[in-house]
């Protein structure tokens, strides 16, 4: 990147999150993260370069340790020019969700983090002319604390996402509690993780978003945002599953669209073909806590189906 020669026309909007905002460029394959600070929060430059510092070390020294390399890019801290990183700010200003306003782009350090767009991200080379598809999840914790030191009862049977659930509601962060829970996913059986990802897809929150050639097709800006809809990431989505099938339409096809969407990504998660750490990490220790919520509603869903019990699902008993 010339950060000499630097113009904000050739960025635009991708994310944000608590912490960070994120912009993409329109032909390359990057993304620039800068950092977000409520007004007034007066930051040094030097505590910003820090900061961002402090984020790559933790990508190289932490996170690469246990997901292996291929899995964590790290990216760099970069410098750019001032009056680029404010015409940004302006830019981009217009498209951020309300709920993100109470903070603001830093644009007084002019550092920022620089990594490779993930949603654009080219694995497969024959893959050359096809649309590049990314599902991004935040998948939330996944695990019941069992030590002692955590007093209140209901923290040992309840997981902190489907609590919060109920926070976020109550406030307004949320229209309505999801089914998704962390502990279904990470369960390693086809049935709770088909449940989990379909509440995902049905609720997506901050916790799935869905881009096709780095543009957000399905995702939720904040609780003021329009629900997404199943039949527009549909049709999106037919010519990948049923590439052949061009007329059929209509909430059967949306369904069987979703269907195989929601079996792939499952399959994706489940499958063993890495040989980094992350393979390696999943047949670790069994963890100690529960391995069910008992806020989760897929018990309560298979009992409605009428099946009192899990179909095996090829993996150790309670992962
Ligand atoms: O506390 P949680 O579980 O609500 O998580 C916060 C996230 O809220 P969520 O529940 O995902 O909507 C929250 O997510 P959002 O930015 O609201 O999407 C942040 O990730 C926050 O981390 P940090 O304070 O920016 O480092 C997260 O805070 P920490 O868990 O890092 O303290
Ligand atoms: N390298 C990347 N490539 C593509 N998109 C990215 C990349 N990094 C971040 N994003 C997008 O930008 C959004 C915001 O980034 P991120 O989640 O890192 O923000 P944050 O504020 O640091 O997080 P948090 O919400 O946990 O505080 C992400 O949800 C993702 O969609």
């Amino acid at each position: 990147m010339d950060k000499g020669k630097m113009d904000e026309n050739e960025w635009g909007y991708h994310g944000e999150g608590n912490k960070s905002l994120v912009v993409a460029h329109a032909q390359r394959c990057v993304v620039l993260r800068f950092l977000k600070f409520p007004p007034n929060r007066k930051k040094t430059s030097e505590e910003i370069f820090q900061h961002l510092q402090n984020i790559v070390d933790f990508g190289k020294n932490v996170m690469r340790e246990f997901l292996g390399e291929n899995y964590v890019h790290c990216g760099e801290v970069v410098q750019l020019p001032l009056d680029f990183v404010k015409q940004l700010c302006l830019k981009v200003q217009s498209e951020r969700p309300e709920s993100r306003c109470d903070k603001d782009l830093d644009t007084l350090s002019g550092y920022a983090l620089c990594l490779p767009n993930l949603a654009r991200l080219q694995t497969y080379h024959f893959a050359e002319h096809r649309p590049i598809l990314c599902v991004e999840i935040k998948p939330k914790c996944g695990f019941i604390p069992f030590s002692s030191d955590v007093t209140h009862e209901m923290k040992h049977k309840v997981c902190r996402y489907c609590m919060h659930q109920h926070l976020k509601v109550a406030t307004g962060k949320w229209k309505q509690i999801s089914k998704y829970c962390p502990l279904d996913l990470y369960s390693g059986n086809k049935q709770r993780m088909y449940f989990a990802l379909k509440s995902l897809l049905r609720e997506a929150q901050n916790n799935l978003k869905i881009f096709k050639n780095g543009e957000l097709i399905y995702g939720c800006k904040d609780a003021r945002s329009p629900a997404a809809d199943w039949s527009e990431l549909a049709h999106h989505l037919k010519p990948f599953f049923f590439p052949s099938n061009g007329l059929a339409s209509g909430p059967h096809c949306t369904r069987a669209v979703i269907r195989e969407l929601v079996r792939v990504i499952t399959r994706v998660l489940l499958s063993g073909s890495d040989k980094g750490r992350a393979g390696a990490l999943r047949l670790g220790p069994r963890s100690q806590g529960p391995c069910v919520c008992e806020a989760s509603p897929f018990g309560r869903s298979l009992r409605h189906q009428g099946k009192s019990s899990l179909e095996c699902s090829g993996l150790p008993k309670g992962r």
